[in-house]
């Protein structure tokens, strides 16, 4: 390379590190090169995760799904493949990536993706409880569960009320969705909806909230995952808050871990929490309330029957006892997006079987279960041969982390602490049990 190239390298470095495009980049032998600051924030992993260990054992990736790997394997370019996963957050990301050969003087070196974050963009597209422009109210959620129908109750109250609401919860257990609710109960006197996506530390964010909210009197702001937001933004955010407060305005926002603990981590700005918790409701995971899974799968699968004429009515018990069993780190979006998978690829079936399940969750499912390991199995009976060090290990691993969560109510961090680890540690070992 000649000098002129190499003086060039600090743009390059700058470039890449500050581009809004997710790029990891690995050697022909699948060993990650580069691994840039956005990307970091789309898969929610930390360079020191990525080290020198290969693309497989760091992602909960078939050998056949990981689009790197296939263009390292074919040396054929990949345009367009949208990926939707959990990061080590729990947070759904979808992307749009392209990946592409890397050639050094004609010879394969390496293979490059570029990732697009799409996962804003693609919630508004594909959310089959939102048909047409019709808005979100009380009764489109699904709440059989004792906790949602207090959820509920709760929500309607803060409605009445018109004061602020801090929803709590994991990913994708409806906190929009309740927050819209709220927004709709006494519609259409409340106003524009306005939804503040926080997920973006774009400087700008809020000198555009300012634009468009400080001409209009009547509104709901929602400021969704504003734990996701720098604390310079947060501090920014409220106050702006506290400015726009005057008027006919209703303030709402959502979080996706408890207040304390997220204060306690500096993710979340005390004073912002004391500023929207009048109301706080806290929107149980999927996991605890799984009354709720049966009557989501018959509301959606009679919508889907009534928007595209599918044939599917229900599912056999065997899938209905694996669902029962299953974590649902995604919640009820997860689920969701498991029944469009599903769903897209029906043709005359009457009842979902486990064979039409996808292989990633059958896999995910059949790992995480309780039934899988017993404790038993680390005892030594005389009568049952010896297991090599290593298998027996692994699954000391994979059963002693899966009781650790459930002894935290699936909390990283808490478990993280008690089994002294870092929280990182923890992510990238939990992935590699649900490989
Ligand atoms: N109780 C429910 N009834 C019907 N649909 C639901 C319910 N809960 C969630 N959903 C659906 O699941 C998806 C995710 O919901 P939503 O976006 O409200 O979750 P969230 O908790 O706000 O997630 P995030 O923290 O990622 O913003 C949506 O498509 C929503 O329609």
């Amino acid at each position: 390379m000649n000098k002129i190239d190499e003086s060039l390298f600090p743009f390059h470095e700058f470039a890449v590190n500050h581009v809004e495009v997710g790029i990891h980049a690995v050697d022909k032998n699948g060993q990650t090169v580069i691994y840039n600051e956005k990307m970091k924030v789309i898969e929610g992993l930390a360079l020191e995760d990525v080290g020198d260990r290969s693309i497989l054992e760091l992602f909960n990736f078939e050998q056949e799904e990981s689009t790197l790997l296939k263009v390292l394997q074919s040396e054929i370019i990949q345009l367009n493949v949208k990926q939707t996963y959990w990061n080590r957050n729990g947070t759904e990301i979808t992307t749009i990536n392209d990946t592409f050969p890397i050639y050094h003087d004609g010879e394969l070196i390496g293979a490059m993706e570029l990732a697009r974050d799409v996962t804003a963009l693609e919630k508004y597209v594909l959310q089959p409880f939102r048909k047409n422009s019709d808005p979100v109210t009380f009764n489109r959620i699904i709440a059989d569960s004792s906790s949602m129908k207090a959820v509920i109750s709760t929500a309607k109250k803060a409605a009445r009320a018109k004061l602020p609401v801090l929803l709590i919860g994991e990913t994708g257990t409806g906190k929009d969705l309740i927050a819209e609710s709220i927004h709709n109960e006494f519609s259409p006197s409340n106003g524009l909806f306005y939804t503040l996506f926080c997920h973006s530390s774009d400087p700008l964010l809020i000198d555009r909230l300012i634009d468009d909210l400080s001409d209009i009197d009547s509104v709901t702001l929602f400021c969704e995952r504003v734990d996701l937001l720098s604390i310079p933004l947060q501090q920014e955010l409220l106050s702006i808050l506290v400015k726009l407060g005057a008027r006919d305005r209703q303030f709402m926002a959502s979080i996706g871990d408890d207040p304390v603990e997220l204060i306690a981590s500096g993710a979340l700005l005390k004073d912002l929490y004391y500023f929207f918790s009048s109301f706080t409701i806290r929107v149980p995971p999927l996991r605890k309330r799984k009354e709720d899974i049966s009557p989501f799968i018959s509301t959606y699968l009679v919508g889907r029957s009534d928007r595209f004429g599918s044939a599917l009515q229900g599912i056999t018990t065997e899938v209905e006892q694996l669902f029962l069993g299953y974590h649902w780190p995604g919640n009820v979006r997860e689920l969701e997006f498991l029944l469009n998978e599903v769903t897209s690829l029906a043709t005359t079936e009457i009842v979902i079987t486990y064979d039409m399940l996808p292989l990633h969750f059958r896999m995910k499912s059949g790992d995480m279960t309780d039934e899988t390991i017993q404790a038993a199995d680390f005892i030594i009976q005389p009568d049952k041969e010896l297991l090599p060090l290593d298998q027996f290990l692994h699954e000391a691993e994979v059963y002693y982390l899966h009781k650790a969560m459930k002894l935290h109510n699936d909390n990283v961090t808490k478990t993280a602490n008690t089994l002294g680890m870092s929280r990182q540690n923890l992510q990238y070992r939990l992935r590699k049990i649900k490989k």
